[in-house]
């Protein structure tokens, strides 16, 4: 009887299992983009769709666009180096420069993947319009979906560089109690727009309640103790989309996910490229680090470098966010959605439970000690928001956006 049973089990291991059949567009994707190169066929009608376009991509997209196709047509940068005042065309220079020594056919491939991004009908790092909210009901910051196995947690306060403010904080705690009871298998947060986002909104600290600052310190603390402790006990593998750069909570938070896929996007300050930055400037701030980073950032990066980030406030890009452990894997922003998605949705494949067991199995034995680290943070950043340092850091950047 045992026999026949271990028969049957190795002939139905001998026809495609849903392990096999989803992890095959992975290594398909690979083996497409290092055998095949975009054609000049390729290259041109990418060229035309670039025409029909019927929403302006943005200046950051369209100078990737002309680097792109200078590098393709001509090669590297061959012009002299415009004057600082000629902004256009510095920038124009620089994106080109930028591409350094990049072969003319990845270059062309790279333009031809970037189009192909723009595309309606495939999810580019802007995913949806501001203030869409396509399948979600009941959130008014998040837009919340959820298919093939993955619920997608968006923040969607794109102009705000998807801040986080008091409403948010317990949306996205709603949407992950709820996330964790749904029939999804793995759950994804990610931002709308260009940023990942920019931390907790400075606005927060804004509307005093009757009871005063003490009273508001102390009530953004219980908030803060609550909502870390969502992500520590959260049971299904969590995932971070980074699409853009990151700030303050919003990256220490990342030391709780499960596996965190960035991409090496640009954005553009003042029309100069700057890469995408992972920066938790506590110290700038008055505030002190929060998310449990005091100790899982040592843990992941090493204590020297997480005194770097959490204390002197370096600013980590992409690349070194992830030679330091603290992202999983970069890709290259033309094509990341499609490989980030490609990836996941074959994750969602995977069996359930044992996903969640193994979780379980790795969390278990470190959460009771989160715990405690969150609240002690929460504690101390109570004291912090009372300070005239963290009131002053707020007030500047307040009055410099003019809100004050
Ligand atoms: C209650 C729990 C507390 C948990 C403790 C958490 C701590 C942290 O997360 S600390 C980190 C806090 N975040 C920051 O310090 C970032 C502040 N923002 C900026 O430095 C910049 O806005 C930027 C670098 C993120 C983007 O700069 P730029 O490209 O020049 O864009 P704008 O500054 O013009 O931003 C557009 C728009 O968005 C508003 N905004 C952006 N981030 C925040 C924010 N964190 N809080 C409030 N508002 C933010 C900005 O004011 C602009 O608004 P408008 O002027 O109305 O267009």
């Amino acid at each position: 009887m045992a026999m026949a049973y271990l028969a049957w089990r190795l002939a139905r291991r001998s026809c495609p299992s849903s392990l096999q059949v989803t992890s095959f567009p992975v290594v398909q994707l690979h083996m497409n983009r290092t055998a095949m190169r975009a054609s000049q066929k390729d290259f041109e009608n990418s060229m035309n769709q670039v025409k029909l376009l019927k929403k302006d991509p943005g200046n950051e997209v369209k100078l990737k666009l002309y680097a792109l196709y200078k590098q393709a047509t001509e090669g590297p940068c061959n012009m002299p180096k415009p004057g600082v005042f000629d902004l256009i065309n510095k920038a124009k220079w620089d994106a080109w420069n930028a591409l350094g020594s990049l072969p003319k056919e990845a270059a062309r491939q790279n333009y031809v993947d970037l189009v192909s991004s723009l595309s309606p009908s495939l999810e580019s790092s802007s995913q949806v319009e501001p203030g869409t909210d396509r399948k979600s009901t009941g959130f008014e910051t998040l837009v919340v979906t959820s298919e093939d196995g993955i619920t997608k947690i968006m923040f969607n306060r794109p102009k705000k560089k998807n801040a986080i403010n008091t409403e948010m904080y317990h949306e996205i705690m709603r949407a992950l109690k709820a996330a964790s009871k749904d029939d999804s298998i793995i759950t994804v947060l990610t931002g709308n727009g260009d940023y990942y986002s920019s931390g907790n909104d400075l606005t927060n600290f804004t509307d005093i309640p009757p009871g005063g600052v003490e009273e508001k310190a102390k009530n953004n603390a219980v908030l803060l103790r609550e909502f870390v402790g969502c992500f520590i006990d959260f049971p299904k593998p969590l995932i971070a989309v980074v699409n853009g750069p990151a700030v303050g909570i919003s990256v220490t938070l990342l030391g709780l996910f499960d596996a965190v896929y960035a991409s090496d996007r640009m954005v553009f300050f003042s029309l100069l490229p700057l890469q995408a930055t992972f920066h938790t400037p506590f110290s700038h701030l008055g505030q002190s680090p929060e998310g449990c980073s005091s100790y899982t950032f040592p843990k992941i990066m090493s204590p020297a470098k997480a005194t770097e980030m959490l204390i002197f406030g370096k600013k980590l890009t992409a690349g070194e966010a992830c030679a330091q452990g603290l992202v999983t894997e970069v890709f290259p922003d033309s094509t990341f959605q499609k490989e980030v998605w490609t990836r996941l949705k074959a994750f969602a494949k995977l069996p359930p439970n044992a996903l969640r067991i193994s979780k379980e199995v790795i969390r278990k034995r470190e959460r009771e000690k989160l715990h405690a680290v969150n609240a002690e943070e929460c504690n101390v950043l109570q004291g912090r928001w009372l300070s005239d340092e963290c009131t002053n850091a707020v007030v500047n950047f307040l009055s410099r956006k003019s809100k004050l």
